[in-house]
């Protein structure tokens, strides 16, 4: 049997726990890496090693290296994995509570708590507790006095916070060349132990310079803080793009001006249709909860802004949409081009492109969606999850919206198409052949701004494009 320095298990095999293990196993044969979850489905398809249960490029063959070497598992035998680990990470889903106290904006760490919980009852050697979920600052506090409270006669625990910064899509290279890891601990002589061994892990294939150590609960709010202030970059540049329809700037050109100052910097300033996923919207709410009970207003209301100024983006896509289209849609047929929240994923959460499908079919539109990574079974659990929409809500909406296999079916004899998600492949589409399938005018909404308009236009098309007034290139 293999001997191993270190043995993890990380309680959660989602987005984040399956690639953040599956890279560190590759990265360190000594360490033994377990991941589980209460999903049996969730951890078939990681055995699988090539029907994974999310789509991340890169991420099968980085799987396949751990599964073959053995040093990564996954698993539903969770007490089993957690009794043998010497590290537990917790990587479960934090999101936002729909009841009860904070409703509608403060985060839910009833599954940190449960995690925290199980991990006392069935630990019968010391552990370092690691938070990897996003949650409010000073949950660890909570976590550990769960430990503390359930443990075992001499079991001893130490709780460190390591959010996580990857994004989807770009998850592999994000973990296996990150811009930094951020690892928080107690400042006492076992908290910096255990933060010692943590950052060892780590140390393994990043430099050490790029390994921040702080206190607890800079660490737990470094992360709230890193997505507002990325998702506050999108939100700014979606009110500009609105002042540039207005009054004929381009919102690219101003990007690359404002983006050339190294103060400012280039990414993040993209315009579009808004910004979705399962986070952004979800800590800022965190972040704008946890200022209101400290009775910071002033703050709270800043950054709810944010989310304010998002919301407005994508109600005013659509509603551009039906005042372009002679201000009705009904009965017309409408093709959404991409209906993940970004390219490069099959992640449907909070993506603006099913509050666009939402008010379409408000209009009683039928809505021909395509996208190359999302099922018709993830499209409509979005739908109810986030919108309450469904055919018990909706009566008929099964046959309003209709998913289609190819962009080209879903743009025959439509009126309208509407880009909701920047994948590659809508900007080498045959578009002369789509427009002449489609009923005329024509039109064309482009919310990520990725096709040549001018080139559109030539061809027959009205186009509009965000940030940038009818007519402009
Ligand atoms: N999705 C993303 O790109 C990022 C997410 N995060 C944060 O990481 C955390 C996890 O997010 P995702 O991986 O996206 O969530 P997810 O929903 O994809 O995965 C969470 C998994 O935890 C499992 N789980 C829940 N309770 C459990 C328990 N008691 N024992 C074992 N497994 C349990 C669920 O079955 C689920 O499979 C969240 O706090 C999120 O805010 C942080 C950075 C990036
Ligand atoms: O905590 C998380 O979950 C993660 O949230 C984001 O990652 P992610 O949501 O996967 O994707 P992003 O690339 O940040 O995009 C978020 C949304 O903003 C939109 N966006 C992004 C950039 C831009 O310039 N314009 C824009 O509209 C994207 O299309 C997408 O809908 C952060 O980038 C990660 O660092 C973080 O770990």
């Amino acid at each position: 049997m293999a001997q191993y320095d270190v043995k993890i298990c990380c309680m959660g095999a989602g987005y984040v726990g399956g690639p953040t293990m599956a890279v560190i196993a590759k990265m360190c044969p000594r360490i033994k890496v377990t991941v589980v979850d209460l999903s049996q489905k969730i951890i078939d398809a990681w055995n699988t090693g090539n029907k994974l249960p999310i789509y991340e490029p890169g991420l099968e063959e980085v799987v396949a290296v751990g599964l073959k070497r053995g040093n990564l598992v996954f698993s539903t035998k969770i007490n089993e994995s957690i009794a043998e680990a010497d590290i537990v990470f917790i990587s479960v889903n934090t999101p936002t509570k729909t009841a009860g106290i904070g409703a509608g904006r403060a985060a839910n760490v009833k599954n940190c708590e449960l995690c925290a919980r199980t991990i006392a009852e069935v630990s019968t050697s010391d552990k370092i507790v690691v938070e990897k979920s996003t949650v409010p600052v000073r949950t660890s506090d909570a976590v550990r006095a769960v430990l503390e409270h359930g443990a075992k006669p001499g079991v001893k625990f130490q709780v460190l916070s390591n959010p996580e910064f990857l994004a989807e899509g770009t998850a592999v290279p994000d973990l296996e060349t990150p811009s930094r890891v951020l690892l928080g601990g107690m400042q006492t002589p076992e908290g910096l132990k255990a933060l010692e061994t943590v950052v060892n892990v780590y140390a393994n294939w990043v430099p050490r310079d790029k390994i921040l150590t702080t206190n607890l609960w800079s660490s737990e709010l470094s992360k709230l803080v890193a997505n507002a202030m990325l998702a506050q970059r999108v939100s700014s540049v979606n009110s500009i793009s609105a002042l540039c329809e207005a009054t004929g700037a381009d919102i690219s050109e101003i990007s690359r001006a404002c983006g050339t100052d190294p103060r400012i910097g280039p990414k993040f300033l993209q315009a579009s249709v808004g910004f979705g996923g399962s986070c952004f919207q979800k800590d800022i709410l965190n972040l704008v909860y946890l200022c209101e009970s400290y009775g910071l207003r002033e703050c709270a209301e800043y950054w709810n802004w944010v989310v304010q100024m998002n919301e407005y983006q994508k109600s005013r896509f659509s509603l551009n949409m039906v005042r372009s289209m002679f201000n009705t849609v009904t009965g017309k047929k409408i093709a959404i081009f991409g209906f993940a929240f970004k390219k490069d994923t099959g992640d449907t959460r909070e993506t603006a492109a099913a509050f666009i499908a939402r008010d379409l079919v408000e209009e009683q539109a039928r809505v021909h969606v395509y996208d190359p990574q999302v099922s018709r079974e993830s499209m409509f659990a979005e739908f109810k999850y986030t919108l309450n929409l469904s055919e018990e809500t909706k009566p008929g909406l099964g046959e309003l919206v209709v998913t289609s296999p190819d962009a080209y079916s879903a743009a025959q004899g439509a009126h309208a198409i509407a880009i909701a998600t920047e994948w590659d492949e809508f900007k080498t589409l045959d578009y002369k052949k789509i427009y002449d399938s489609m009923a005329k005018p024509a039109f064309l909404f482009d919310g990520r701004n990725i096709v040549d308009a001018a080139a559109l236009r030539e061809i027959g098309f009205t186009v509009y494009s965000i940030g940038k007034p009818v007519g402009m290139k």
